[in-house]
């Protein structure tokens, strides 16, 4: 397999509280792999948005990266200075954060907007051309040019954010739940310009979701997150065929078929405090099987080529869903 675009390696990020530090990301390591799609999913507040604020070095107090390394073709972003990084984002590594299409700036014209992200990187305003062109790769008309962002439906607002995302060809987009905020049509229609525009450039991508049926369709590996931490690593045919975390298991199960599109709806939720997480495996407080080896530290280990998981008892609890 070829060098990944993007290596993780022990990432930690944790926000200080007056009672101690939340460990919201915590030795989080993966590998993206060029022109690969890589789900990262999670029940909310397993730290999913925090892991990619902390690739894109946009944490902010009081938050603080504790340590780690976020190789970016070779290079470690979290050595870089503050002006080497900004020259990094949109160029190298593109965010469509959460909520984008409110982030839009709502008194300056779409067309200026996409401008002013290629102008502030390239020092050259964008020509009339140029803006069309990213127009057309995400299917927005040609009459929006000259409108406000109040002036787009969600979905073309949207679309205008994974524009601005591709305008200047980073080699990774992270899309942090790009689709939520939309209904179910419009994240099927935009989730599929985001797969066009993605096959089109050969862009590397992180898509952030609750959505497992989604994620099926639209990545090549799943990483399941709980608490901070990554559980299992996996091809999605993998994941959804044998699950082999006990978390992992209880993911799957909560999605009713992988055509109807929903939601994750886990009853429980995240059972201990984030500043205080149980030693030995994280999830042990809500799993079905644990025991007493279970309070050992768990490590990532691959199981068969490919799927990583943090169980010392996977192989014993593996199920075939197939
Ligand atoms: N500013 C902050 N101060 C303290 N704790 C924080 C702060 N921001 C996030 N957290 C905590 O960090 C943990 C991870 O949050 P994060 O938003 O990364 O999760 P997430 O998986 O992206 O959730 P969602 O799906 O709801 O976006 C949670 O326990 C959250 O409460």
């Amino acid at each position: 397999m070829s060098d990944p675009v993007l290596k993780v390696r022990n990432l930690s990020v944790f926000y200080a509280t007056p009672t101690g530090d939340v460990r919201a990301t915590e030795e989080a390591s993966f590998d993206l792999h060029p022109g690969e799609t890589l789900g990262l999913v999670g029940e909310s507040g397993s730290g999913k948005t925090t892991a990619t604020s902390g690739i894109l070095r946009m944490v902010s107090s009081p938050g603080r990266i504790v340590s780690g390394s976020v190789e970016l073709d070779g290079v470690d972003l979290l050595k870089l200075s503050d002006e080497e990084m900004r020259r990094m984002r949109w160029t190298k590594l593109a965010l469509i954060p959460q909520g984008a299409m409110n982030s839009l700036n709502p008194t300056m014209k779409i067309s200026a907007q996409i401008s002013d992200v290629i102008e502030t990187h390239t020092g050259q305003p964008a020509t009339r051309e140029r803006v069309l062109e990213l127009f057309q790769m995400v299917g927005l008309p040609e009459r929006i040019y000259g409108m406000y962002p109040h002036e787009l439906s969600g979905g073309m607002k949207q679309r205008v954010c994974i524009a601005m995302a591709i305008a200047l060809n980073p080699s990774v987009i992270i899309a942090d739940e790009a689709t939520s905020a939309l209904d179910v049509v419009v994240q099927r229609v935009v989730a599929q310009t985001m797969a066009k525009v993605r096959d089109a450039l050969g862009v590397s991508m992180i898509m952030i979701g609750h959505d497992m049926g989604l994620m099926a369709q639209m990545v090549d590996r799943v990483a399941v997150m709980y608490a901070g931490r990554i559980v299992e690593i996996a091809t999605v045919a993998d994941m959804f065929a044998r699950p082999a975390h006990p978390y992992s298991q209880i993911l799957i199960d909560s999605v009713p078929s992988l055509t109807e599109r929903q939601p994750l709806r886990i009853t429980g939720g995240i059972t201990h405090d984030p500043r205080n997480p149980p030693e030995g495996c994280i999830f042990q407080l809500r799993c079905p099987y644990a025991q007493e080896v279970c309070r050992q530290p768990q490590e990532m280990r691959e199981i068969r080529p490919g799927q990583e998981v943090a169980c010392i008892r996977a192989e014993e609890l593996e199920r075939e869903d197939a």
